[in-house]
């Protein structure tokens, strides 16, 4: 992905100590995963997606924090697509899950039989649908850039334009809330990802992203992929394919496996992968949310690649020349070759 956005400010100009960059403003849930994450940053509220990636590559901002998936509406492609297409650099180093409230605000008076327009971010907008066609037949849906910006709007309305968004949104932008909870399934929850220039140190409880090019077709090269993680015992957590945007049926497909890039297994796993579809992009090794440490077969854990790694350099040492000259004669060059003329 080409960027035409405005570049950030150079690193030069920024104050000093670390910064966290968000989807602005002060009120979404990513500025709640961002206090969440990094509760003593300074914290910078912008307007999109490809903004925040943007601050992350330019080393305006230490960490970036960003949507990736929702238990409702499933992956936040914009998301996916900066991670997979965009310009190298900003790397994920975290998670946090985050419980999703919706709430319909609207300014203080304002009855549901008032309101002809619901904002908010799409994703939001998704996570509602049913609740809104239930309650609201009538009003449309308007997108806004995020649920805090929807809510702003809303305050700036006559009164006949409602937001989906948190209650910290209400209390800052002056609004009521006429109904809780309008999320259409129970324990809505949002994974956002914390990006950086670096990934994070392996702690025993991680997770990898990586994303694979497929550039030809082949009969059960996405079997063979698989099978590199399934033979090393690794857990997938997450699988899920997208187009890459060159031709209809090109697909590329997203990972998320139990490990850390520098677990033997998993760089195992990773350099098996490469021989297959050398285009694979490693999106970032992190701590995983759920802190689960999964615990390998006997045949997998780091002790077992050590021996394994060790016994085979021993084994090379016993390759070399033999004492007192050569005694190889007619067998160094092939089977049944003649050598001598
Ligand atoms: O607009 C917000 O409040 C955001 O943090 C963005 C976002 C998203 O894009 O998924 C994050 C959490 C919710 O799932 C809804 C919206």
């Amino acid at each position: 992905m080409t960027s035409t956005r405005e570049p950030s400010r150079p690193r030069e100009e920024r104050p000093a100590g670390p910064r966290v960059a968000f989807l602005g403003p002060e009120g979404t849930f990513a500025s709640e995963a961002a206090r969440l994450a990094a509760p003593d940053a300074a914290r910078d509220a912008l307007s999109s997606i490809g903004e925040i990636l943007d601050a992350v590559r330019a080393e305006t901002a230490d960490l970036g924090v960003v949507p990736l998936e929702n238990s409702i509406e499933g992956s936040v492609n914009l998301t996916l697509d900066e991670l997979a297409f965009g310009e190298p650099g900003a790397m994920i180093r975290g998670e946090v899950t985050l419980p999703v409230t919706m709430n319909l605000l609207t300014r203080p008076g304002s009855q549901l039989s008032d309101i002809k327009a619901v904002r908010s971010q799409p994703h939001a907008l998704a996570q509602c649908r049913e609740w809104l066609e239930t309650h609201l037949p009538a009003a449309q849906h308007d997108a806004s850039t995020s649920t805090a910006e929807a809510a702003r709007e809303a305050a700036e309305s006559d009164g006949a334009v409602a937001a989906l968004g948190t209650q910290l949104a209400a209390e800052l932008y002056g609004l009521g809330v006429l109904a809780r909870d309008v999320h259409d399934y129970p324990g809505n929850t949002t994974r956002f990802v914390l990006l950086s220039r670096s990934m994070h140190p392996a702690t025993g409880a991680d997770k990898t992203s990586l994303v694979v090019f497929f550039g030809e077709d082949r009969p059960g090269l996405l079997l063979r992929i698989l099978e590199e993680f399934a033979l090393r015992g690794i857990n997938l957590t997450k699988i899920e394919s997208r187009p890459t945007k060159q031709q209809l049926g090109e697909y590329c497909i997203f990972i998320d496996c139990a490990g850390h890039v520098s677990d033997a297994r998993v760089g195992e796993a990773l350099r098996s992968v490469h021989r297959h579809v050398a285009n694979l992009r490693v999106l970032g090794s992190y701590p995983r949310a759920d802190a689960v440490r999964e615990t390998p077969p006997v045949t997998d854990t780091e002790t077992a690649y050590e021996d394994a790694r060790q016994w085979y350099e021993g084994l090379l040492s016993q390759v070399g020349e033999a004492r007192g000259g050569s005694i190889d004669g007619g067998f160094a060059g092939g089977a049944g070759e003649r050598r001598d003329g």
